[in-house]
């Protein structure tokens, strides 16, 4: 099957995006695998659907697949391109879009100097909504609040202490004290794939620089370490301002660029919704030939 795209980017985290506003593709994993594939398809981390509205009150789907096939509720970076791509390709003529996703409805917005603001809506704390299991897991003493960070056993390593929570999509965050030296590679898949996380999790390893600046790299569920995670830098500023360590805007800066997170705790509570900022750039267009993997 021949299928037209177009390779975007947001801070490094890159995607394939597909236009399915007049008809699905019907993709099957193996076929979303192909294509995030780095060596035989085009690569991404992961690849992005545009889809008709599926209700009154929004103007697209957003619908987005891991690398490893997986379809997912949320994506951050994602987001961003989602609109600068609709915007760009005429499919629409507004710079404010909103879109139905697994995890809700998001509302993004193009900015004047092309960077674009997404309210990510309300960080989720619930286990059985992230979903996590915490039962008998032991709250670090100084967390004092809802028994965060949780110490999360790892098999042969130290434990982790790990905050948890949902952007729509799972998240444990463990602070570091320095980014660069962080055990990413070996802690990022056991946190992942460990059986309290039902769903797996998307793992933050954050770096307190100060109360609005902060380091970070992610291990993404189904795509590994990626340049930047939106939702990962969503779930790193909200779980810091909730245990003290940020005020309410913080840059954040990942491998393959800044973010800025707002979230007005104070000022609005925990149902206040959390502000996105960054870059959104397309790479290339592209047709391919999608081979028939079922
Ligand atoms: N890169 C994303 C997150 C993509 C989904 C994530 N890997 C998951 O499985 O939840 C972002 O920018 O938020």
């Amino acid at each position: 099957m021949r299928v037209a795209f177009t390779k975007m980017q947001g801070a490094g985290n890159d995607f394939v995006v597909l236009d399915e506003t007049r008809g699905p593709l019907n993709l099957s994993p193996a076929q979303y695998r192909w294509l995030a594939d780095r060596h035989f398809g085009v690569g991404a981390d992961q690849i992005l659907s545009v889809r008709p509205a599926p209700h009154p009150g929004v103007d697209f789907e957003y619908v987005i697949h891991n690398a490893d096939g997986g379809e997912v509720e949320n994506c951050g970076n994602g987001a961003r391109c989602f609109v600068r791509y609709v915007h760009d390709a005429g499919l629409t003529p507004q710079r404010t879009v909103r879109v139905a996703t697994r995890a809700g409805v998001l509302t993004l917005a193009l900015q004047d100097d092309g960077r674009v603001t997404v309210d990510m809506g309300s960080p989720v704390f619930e286990p059985a909504r992230v979903p996590f299991d915490p039962e008998g897991l032991a709250p670090r003493a100084e967390g004092g609040w809802q028994r965060w960070p949780l110490a999360l056993p790892l098999a042969g390593e130290p434990v982790a202490w790990v905050a948890v929570l949902s952007m729509g999509n799972p998240h444990a965050v463990a602070r570091v004290d320095d980014v660069d030296a962080a055990p990413v590679a070996q802690w990022g898949p056991a946190i992942e794939g460990h059986a309290r996380f039902p769903r797996r999790v998307n793992a933050g390893f954050v770096q307190v620089v100060d109360r609005a600046h902060a380091r970070l790299r992610v291990y993404e569920r189904g795509a590994g370490e990626t340049l930047a995670c939106g939702t990962g830098a969503c779930a790193a500023v909200v779980a810091g301002i909730r245990l003290g360590w940020f005020d309410e805007r913080v840059d954040v800066d990942l491998p393959g660029g800044r973010l800025t997170i707002e979230w007005p705790l104070q000022t609005q509570g925990l149902t206040a919704t959390v502000r996105m900022t960054g870059p959104a750039e397309p790479v290339f267009t592209g047709v391919v030939d999608v081979p028939d993997l079922r």
